[in-house]
């Protein structure tokens, strides 16, 4: 149906002063080559520049590309294949997997029946990675019980690469508590048996890109973004005051820090505002690895983050909490973090 649009119906106009009516100049993220950092015989000086350029990119805004990751081209490739045939499906066989209200998995076309207005010029679908081994197919069964046995082969790929992008996002996170003078477990060890959400987002070519948004503006509620774009341009952030644009790069995931990593990092770091934008010419197409810890593991920075300078700035609360929170009170936008919390405390959300 987006397809076909020529007029906009008005639920898909964004108010002017969120509309993406001007160029946004190319920011350059910091690209961290994970080669060394990733070899057996890793060397300290490794490490150290790779911890060192991750601190320099969450100081500024959560942006950071990573290249020589290990992750196959081939498997990256088939992950994108996989997405192009589900959303060539004709619309019913999509909906079998719709999204039920409430629940953060599965298929939903522009979010209608979700919001009534700001609706996103996209086609998503989501389903939940365990890293447990009790769990070992989450990923490849949701495919075969939801969609049918004949989409195996589609569920066997994102089961491997959500596994791929589990263990990817456990090494960033020891790089990113180095570069937070935490030991290098602490974090990992956090997101051990993680629970996270892989998305496919979808994006048809808009006949009036300037009056919608493929995905609106927001910061991810979540702890790690692991971003794979396809190689049309889209992704933008707002930085200094300014929409900037991150060019696909099919070598380099584009990864961030969410919310539920800024609480854990007690603000040091900022998780940081972005969106998607849409163009008349092409569809786009990107994954989205939202690594989040175990629903139960309490959301609390470790004591070396804290000190009477630096108290507390989150209470306590679970990833259940916030998900649920995002899944069925508010519409994760730039504030969310701090809507929980006052929610959380009983405060009227501003
Ligand atoms: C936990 C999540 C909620 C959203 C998907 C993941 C991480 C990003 C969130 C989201 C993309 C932020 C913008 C608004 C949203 C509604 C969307 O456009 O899809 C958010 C996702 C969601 O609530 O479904
Ligand atoms: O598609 C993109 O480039 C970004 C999507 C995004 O920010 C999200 O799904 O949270
Ligand atoms: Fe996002």
């Amino acid at each position: 149906m987006l397809n076909l649009q020529a007029t906009i119906p008005n639920q898909f106009i964004w108010p002017d002063d969120e509309k993406p009516c001007t160029e946004a100049p190319e920011l350059d993220v910091p690209l961290i080559d994970l080669q060394n950092f990733l070899s057996a015989s890793s060397s300290p000086s490794a490490t150290l520049e790779a911890s060192r350029l991750i601190s320099e990119a969450c100081s500024k805004h959560g942006f950071f590309l990573v290249v020589n990751h290990g992750i196959s081209e081939e498997l990256i490739s088939d992950a994108h294949e996989c997405m192009a045939r589900f959303y060539d499906m004709p619309p019913s066989e999509k909906q079998k997997v719709q999204r039920k209200p409430g629940e953060s998995c599965g298929y939903a076309s522009s979010f209608t029946g979700r919001f009534s207005t700001k609706l996103p010029w996209k086609e998503t679908l989501s389903f939940r990675f365990c890293d447990d081994k009790n769990s070992p197919n989450t990923v490849q069964d949701y495919f075969c019980d939801a969609l049918g046995h004949e989409f195996l082969p589609l569920g066997k790929v994102y089961q491997e690469y959500c596994e791929e992008m589990s263990s990817l996002s456990l090494k960033i996170m020891e790089l990113l508590g180095l570069s937070l003078g935490v030991s290098r477990d602490y974090f990992r060890e956090f997101f051990e048996e993680n629970d996270s959400i892989m998305r496919l987002n979808y994006y048809p070519p808009c006949q009036k890109p300037n009056l919608t948004l493929g995905t609106g503006p927001h910061c991810d509620p979540t702890s790690l973004t692991i971003l794979h774009q396809d190689h049309v341009n889209g992704l933008q952030v707002f930085v200094d005051n300014q929409w900037r644009s991150i060019s696909p790069n099919p070598k380099a995931f584009v990864v961030n820090i969410g919310d539920t990593f800024m609480a854990l990092s007690n603000n040091i770091y900022k998780s940081c505002l972005h969106r998607a934008v849409v163009n008349s010419q092409s569809e786009r197409k990107s994954l989205a690895f939202f690594l989040c810890p175990k629903k139960d593991r309490v959301v609390k920075p470790p004591r070396e983050l804290l000190d009477s300078n630096t108290p507390r700035r989150y209470p306590d609360f679970t990833w259940s909490m916030l998900l649920e929170f995002t899944q069925k009170h508010y519409r994760a936008d730039m504030n969310t973090l701090q809507a929980f919390s006052d929610w959380l405390t009983k405060k009227p959300i501003k």
